[in-house]
C-alpha cells in the first residue's frame, strides 16, 4: 500500500485485539437444562403478564450495574428467596446490567471494563457476565439486562428473560432492528427529554421484520433477517421535563399506544427521571404505584427499581470500596427493597 492510500484507513484506530467468539464463550459456559427452563419460563411469564393473561405484576429489580459478581450473587440469593415467597403475586426478574450507556463518558460496565481500571479486558468481562447469568438463573431467578452494543446479544442473550433499550438509544434504528430479532420481551424507555414518541415509534419498528448487518455465533459478519418482536413494550422513566409516573402520564402514554395501534400496556421505572436520580425518592414512587394498583389500575404491567445490598452510590477508584454499593446510579438498600416487594405483592392481592 502506498503512503497515500495507507493514510486513508484506520487513522484513528489505536489497536485491534482478538475477541472471543460467541460460540466459544457459549461452549465454555453452557446453559444447563435447569437454566434453560428458568429462562424460557421467565420469558413466557413476562409475556403472559404483558398480555394480561397473568394478573401478577412484573418487577425488574437489582443493581444499576453489576461491578462485583460476588456481591451481585449474594443479592441474587436474597432476592430469589423473596421472589419465591411472593411468586403468586409478582414475577421478579433480577436487573443484571452489564452495559451502561453514558451521557458523556464514564465506566461502561462489567463487559467493557471488568477490572474497573481502564484495562478493557472485554474477553474477561464476557466470561464474568455469562458466568453470573448462569449462577443467578440457577437460583431460579430469571434475569434482565439492557442491550447496548449490537453484538453483545450473541454472547449472552440465550440466558436473558427480559431486555431493555435505554432512553439514550430509544430512537436508534440499530437498536430497534436488534429488538426485532431478540428472543425475549423488551422494554423501550422514553427518551431522556421525557418524550414517549421515540419509544412508541421504536415499539412499532421493532415489531416489524428487518434485514441488517450483524455477526453469527462464530463472530463472522452476517446478514441478519428478523421476524419482528411482538413483545416490545413502553417504559416510563421520567426525564428532563420531570417524572412521568402519575395517573395522568400513564393515561396519556396508554392513549399514545392506542393511537399507534399498539397494545395498551407499559412499565414504570421508579428510578432515573422518575426519582430525579435520588434513591430516597424511589420508595415514594413505588408506593404511589402500589396504591393505584390496589385501587384497580390495570394499565401498569410492571415496575422497575434500582436496588443493591447497600443504599446510595460510590465513585470508582476510591481507596476503599463499599461492598454491595452501586458504582453508577444510587440504589435503595436490601431491607427497603424487600419491604417494597411485599407492598407491591399486597397491592396485587388487593386488586384481585
Ligand atoms: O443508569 C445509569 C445511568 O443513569 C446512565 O448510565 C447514565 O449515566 P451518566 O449520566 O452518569 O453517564
Ligand atoms: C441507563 C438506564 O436507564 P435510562 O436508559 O432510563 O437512563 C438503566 O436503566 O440502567
Amino acid at each position: 500500500m502506498s503512503a497515500t492510500t495507507a493514510a486513508l484507513d484506520d487513522a484513528r484506530i489505536a489497536r485491534m485485539s482478538p475477541l472471543i467468539s460467541p460460540a466459544l464463550l457459549r461452549h465454555e459456559f453452557p446453559v444447563t437444562p435447569e437454566v434453560a427452563d428458568v429462562v424460557s419460563r421467565g420469558r413466557a411469564e413476562v409475556v403472559d403478564i404483558l398480555d394480561g393473561r397473568d394478573d401478577r405484576l412484573l418487577v425488574i429489580v437489582g443493581p444499576c450495574s453489576i461491578h462485583d459478581p460476588d456481591a451481585a450473587l449474594e443479592y441474587a440469593s436474597r432476592l430469589a428467596a423473596v421472589s419465591a415467597r411472593l411468586s403468586g403475586d409478582i414475577r421478579v426478574v433480577m436487573r443484571t446490567y452489564f452495559e451502561k450507556p453514558r451521557t458523556t463518558v464514564g465506566w461502561k460496565g462489567l463487559i467493557n471494563d471488568p477490572d474497573l481500571s481502564g484495562g478493557f479486558d472485554v474477553n474477561r468481562g464476557l466470561r464474568l457476565a455469562r458466568q453470573l447469568l448462569l449462577d443467578v438463573s440457577a437460583l431460579g431467578l430469571p434475569v434482565g439486562c439492557e442491550f447496548l452494543d449490537p453484538i453483545t446479544p450473541q454472547f449472552i442473550a440465550d440466558i436473558v428473560s427480559w431486555g431493555s433499550i435505554g432512553a439514550r438509544t430509544a430512537a436508534s434504528q440499530t437498536h430497534r432492528q436488534l429488538c426485532s430479532g431478540l428472543s425475549m420481551p423488551i422494554g423501550i424507555k422514553n427518551s431522556t427529554s421525557g418524550d414517549v414518541g421515540d419509544a412508541v415509534d421504536g415499539i412499532r419498528a421493532a415489531a416489524a421484520s428487518h434485514v441488517f448487518m450483524g455477526i453469527n455465533l462464530d463472530g463472522i459478519a452476517a446478514l441478519v433477517t428478523t421476524t419482528g418482536n411482538p413483545d416490545v413494550h413502553l417504559m416510563l422513566r421520567g426525564g428532563a421535563s420531570g417524572p412521568n409516573y402519575s395517573a395522568a402520564h400513564v393515561s396519556d402514554a396508554l392513549a399514545s399506544l392506542s393511537k399507534a395501534d399498539l397494545p395498551r400496556r407499559l412499565m414504570i421505572d421508579a428510578s432515573h427521571g422518575n426519582s430525579g436520580k435520588d434513591h430516597n425518592r424511589q420508595p415514594g414512587v413505588v408506593r404511589d404505584i402500589a396504591a393505584r394498583l390496589a385501587a384497580g389500575e390495570r394499565g401498569i404491567a410492571g415496575v422497575m427499581m434500582e436496588s443493591f445490598l447497600v443504599a446510595g452510590r460510590q465513585d470508582l477508584g476510591g481507596s476503599s470500596m463499599v461492598r454491595g454499593q452501586s458504582v453508577t446510579d444510587a440504589c435503595i438498600d436490601w431491607s427497603t427493597t424487600s419491604s417494597l416487594l411485599e407492598e407491591l405483592a399486597a397491592a396485587v392481592r388487593a386488586r384481585r
